[in-house]
């Protein structure tokens, strides 16, 4: 295991800036001076204020914050489906402004088409980035990766005969099959239950250790970000919400559940993340 120096928070936000601002390795997700307003009818409602995150690539991020803080609208700013009001986002040395098949998203709500089988939903995604491959080629992708999530002997099925996990499952083939170089998830297992999220978090951890996507995702579950990302961000509360702190997670890969959860260090960690969240950043509405 390795050593983790727990440090107070506002050294912890001090050194997450050093490491946004002076990491070695050239940053491949950067978010740069990014505000969001929008227009209400009550006059302009300014949701994020000057957000800064340079992610590396490969890595894995979780993002956690009080609903309605901005979460959505950050990563939208990512997949490209939002554009910043001030500020800006590149991927590589790329400025975004719409979306690309190098930036796929996961919903909660799986966005399957129920008309089309888990192997169409797949397909059709497929067909639409790669139009010009041969037709064997693009079948066998798809079977790849439902072979990927375990659902070969679902392939035939259309979204309502399939459970919530899944739905997801094929959610997640389906973002994996356009081979994105970010992967943008949006609380992706936030539906299911208690065993189902356990084992489609293990899977996603394997997946992603198999093809290392830039992985930024949204969750409400500490836990989970513990288990799965590299760093968690906290988000401030909005209107003018604000990333707070960046936690490194020091646990080593491949992780194992029960091990980490022996580790003092988690609880540290866990404490921190409740601190921030229901203490300094308390939310009326929770
Ligand atoms: N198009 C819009 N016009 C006006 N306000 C909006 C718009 N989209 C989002 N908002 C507001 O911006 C704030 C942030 O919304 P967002 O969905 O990004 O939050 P979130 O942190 O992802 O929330 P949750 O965790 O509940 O999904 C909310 O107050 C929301 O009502």
């Amino acid at each position: 295991m390795q050593a983790f120096n727990f440090q107070t928070s506002t050294s912890l936000t001090q050194s997450s800036k050093l490491k946004t601002q002076k990491s070695p390795s050239s940053p491949f997700l950067v978010i740069e001076n990014v505000s969001k307003v929008y227009p209400t009818p009550k006059g302009p409602y300014t949701v994020l204020e000057d957000v800064n995150l340079t992610v590396q690539q490969g890595e894995f991020i979780c993002l956690i914050g009080h609903s309605g803080c901005g979460k959505s609208t950050l990563l939208n700013m990512v997949s490209g489906f939002n554009t910043p009001s001030s500020g800006e986002v590149r991927v590589g040395s790329k400025r975004i402004t719409q979306p690309g098949p190098d930036r796929m998203v996961v919903f909660q709500n799986y966005a399957l088409l129920p008309w089309r089988t888990a192997f169409e939903n797949i397909y059709l995604a497929v067909n639409a980035v790669y139009p010009n491959k041969p037709e064997a080629e693009k079948r066998a992708i798809v079977r790849d990766h439902l072979a990927m999530v375990g659902l070969t002997e679902a392939a035939d099925k259309k979204p309502p005969q399939l459970s919530g996990g899944m739905k997801q499952r094929v959610s997640i083939a389906r973002a994996l099959a356009i081979r994105p170089q970010v992967l943008i998830l949006d609380e992706p297992f936030g539906a299911l239950d208690a065993i189902t999220k356990e084992e489609l978090q293990e899977e996603l951890l394997k997946i992603w250790n198999d093809n290392r996507a830039t992985v930024l995702m949204i969750t409400h579950d500490i836990d989970e970000a513990l288990f799965l990302a590299d760093r968690l961000v906290m988000m401030t509360n909005g209107p003018h919400a604000k990333i707070g702190e960046v936690l490194e997670i020091p646990f080593p890969r491949p992780r194992d559940r029960a091990r980490i959860m022996e580790d003092p260090q988690y609880y540290k960690l866990r404490n921190h993340a409740l601190d921030f969240l229901y203490n300094r950043f308390a939310h009326d509405d929770e």
